[in-house]
């Protein structure tokens, strides 16, 4: 083997590995961070991890660069290495992701060209190592052998926070009501729980992760553990529907920080509680979006494969800054950032940019799809049907290149289908439009919270997940809370100002005036009252001002990933704190 192709591949790998091993320094320091409060410190630290990767392929690129500098470093140069590469990777604790930096370094070496197996990791070189990779037990079982309550406290004592419990008897009497509701007594006497080693944390929680085995079969356990300000633990919650286990896992929210030497060991081990999660969201629910990208890349090509789906404009309003298309048979959309936008949009393609990065690395509560970027991406021509066909060549064609069948999209952004509130809407029965309308409020309650206000709220630019979450995905006019002005329109100065088309009063950039969010969104009687009824302080001014002034003041919203009905200290007045 030539020295200087090893000498590439040693030189990728080992980048990675640096790469890797800061990626669970920052995971490792989740535990100090939970303890300490240190909610800012929470944020800055999922920023850090989510550029970290990029950050080291840059790195490992520049080295490669100096190195080649004598010889010559092209594509079939890389054909041999990335065997060499392949050789080294057996009984690597995370080869799936070594796999996927080394594809990231590719790609940054050559542009996105010439991406084929034989030069980098379409699929993966070892598809069935993943299953007998573990170096040590992942998770702790505890048999309940006719005591659940007292099971429950052994576990807890065995977890390794260090702040007290405020009141752990009255938590456990809380779980034990819970799992006495939910499954058979008989059971649960016999029951074991398997509990994930390391704690998972996110926002102001540590979650215990654990698989409850009953007779009848095996059920997802969650609880979220919090700590007061005084610094004392609580037990939030306990969760143990799949469905409920789905949406703390879900595509909306911020990555778990839940540390992980061995990802495709955690994986796998999450499957039996998510089964409905495919492998790439599992990867990104615990952190590594970038090989969560990769996966869902294969995702797409098995779907291709599988089926013969044509390629077809996505159902809803066209937007006026993305070209939005889908596979009917495909959980997920392609969205292209236009080559030219409606006059009302006075945004810059950079600009659209950098608001769908403000998206990945900000928290997003459960309000906002993740977004996953491509480039030089290839549809088969064929399958693409001539309606979109007719699009892309309108919108579009700045970003296109023909290359055999193929046809290549410079730029595009791949993320979640979701049914179009405004389509859902019409179609919606009473209870389903009524729960819808509570759903939307809450989405925009939250996202200003957390510091996010969506700019156009239009129900058109917010989905329906399949949980019937309302979930927001138009990005090109968000901005930060903090940044604008929230303002009572002024009074009319004669009766005529009120019946002119523009405003009688003058309108900063910045400037924002709730009570007009009426217009457009009150324009369907219907959906008006609801809106009036369930969430009237989104017309009101100083709702906004309120929730501007919490965040001047450096407060940190709680983000709960279910229904606060479910929390412990709602559900009976005996348990309240
Ligand atoms: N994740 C999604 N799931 C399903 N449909 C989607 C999704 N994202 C976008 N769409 C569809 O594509 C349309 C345009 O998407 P989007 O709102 O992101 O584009 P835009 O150009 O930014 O819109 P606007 O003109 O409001 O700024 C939406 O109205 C919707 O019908």
């Amino acid at each position: 083997m030539p020295p200087f192709d090893l000498l590439i591949a040693q030189t990728i790998l080992q980048g990675f590995d640096a790469q890797y091993g800061r990626f669970l320094e920052i995971t490792a320091g989740a535990q100090q961070r939970f303890e300490q409060a240190d909610w800012q410190g929470i944020q800055q630290a999922m920023k850090a991890r989510i550029h970290l990767y990029d950050h080291h392929v840059g790195l490992v690129t520049a080295q490669l660069r100096c190195i080649a500098r004598q010889h010559e470093l092209d594509q079939v140069v890389m054909q041999r290495v990335k065997r060499i590469y392949t050789d080294l990777l057996p009984d690597y604790p995370r080869f799936e992701i070594a796999e996927s930096f080394y594809n990231s370094v590719y790609c940054r070496l050559f542009g996105h060209q010439a991406m084929t197996d034989d030069r980098l990791f379409i699929f993966s070189s070892q598809p069935e190592q993943r299953f007998h990779s573990q170096s040590r037990p992942l998770s702790k079982c505890w048999q309940v052998r006719d005591d659940l309550p007292a099971m429950l406290s052994r576990m807890l004592d065995d977890l390794p926070l260090r702040l007290p419990w405020q009141n752990k008897t009255r938590d456990i009497a809380s779980v034990n009501a819970h799992l006495r509701e939910n499954f058979p007594a008989s059971e649960l006497q016999q029951a074991e729980l398997e509990v994930f080693n390391e704690l998972f944390y996110r926002n102001k929680a540590a979650w215990l992760v654990a698989k409850l085995h009953l007779a009848s079969g095996s059920f997802v356990f969650l609880l979220p553990i919090h700590r007061t300000d005084q610094g004392e633990l609580f037990i939030d919650t306990c969760l143990t529907r799949r469905r409920e286990a789905s949406i703390v896992f879900g595509f909306a929210r911020a990555y778990f920080m839940v540390y992980a030497p061995e990802p495709a060991a955690l994986v796998d081990w999450l499957r039996d509680i998510l089964p409905g999660k495919t492998t790439a969201e599992l990867y990104m629910a615990i952190g590594c979006q970038k090989h969560g990208k990769t996966e869902s890349y294969r995702e797409y090509l098995r779907h291709l494969t599988a089926s013969d789906d044509a390629f077809i404009l996505a159902p809803g309003v066209p937007g006026m800054v993305m070209l939005v298309f889908t596979l009917p048979g495909f959980d997920r959309v392609f969205k292209v950032i236009k080559d030219r936008f409606a006059p009302q949009k006075e945004v810059t393609e950079a600009q659209v940019r950098q608001c769908y990065m403000r998206v990945k690395e900000h928290d997003r509560v459960g309000r906002m799809a993740d977004t996953q970027e491509f480039e030089f991406f290839a549809l088969e021509r064929e399958r693409i049907s001539p309606q979109l066909m007719a699009a892309m060549q309108r919108d579009i064609a700045d970003k296109l290149s023909v290359s055999g069948r193929w046809l290549i999209i410079r730029h595009l952004y791949i993320e979640r289908k979701m049914i179009p509130l405004n389509l859902w809407l019409e179609q919606a029965n009473d209870q389903q439009r009524h729960d819808a309308i509570e759903e939307y409020g809450n989405a925009i309650k939250q996202l200003a919270a957390a510091d996010i206000f969506p700019g156009d709220m239009l129900f058109k630019n917010f989905g329906v997940t399949r949980h019937g979450r309302v979930v927001f995905y138009d990005y090109d006019e968000i901005s930060t809370m903090t940044e604008l002005h929230f303002r009572q329109v002024p009074a009319a100065r004669y009766p005529e100002d009120e019946l002119s088309a523009e405003p009688w009063y003058s309108v900063a950039p910045e400037d924002v005036f709730p009570e007009t969010f009426r217009h457009y969104l009150c324009a369907d009687k219907r959906l008006g009252s609801l809106l009036e009824n369930q969430h009237p302080e989104l017309f009101d001014p100083g709702w906004w001002q309120h929730i501007q002034q919490r965040l001047r003041d450096g407060h940190i919203e709680d983000v709960f990933a279910y229904r606060r009905r479910q929390r412990f200290c709602n559900r009976s007045s005996s348990n309240a704190r």
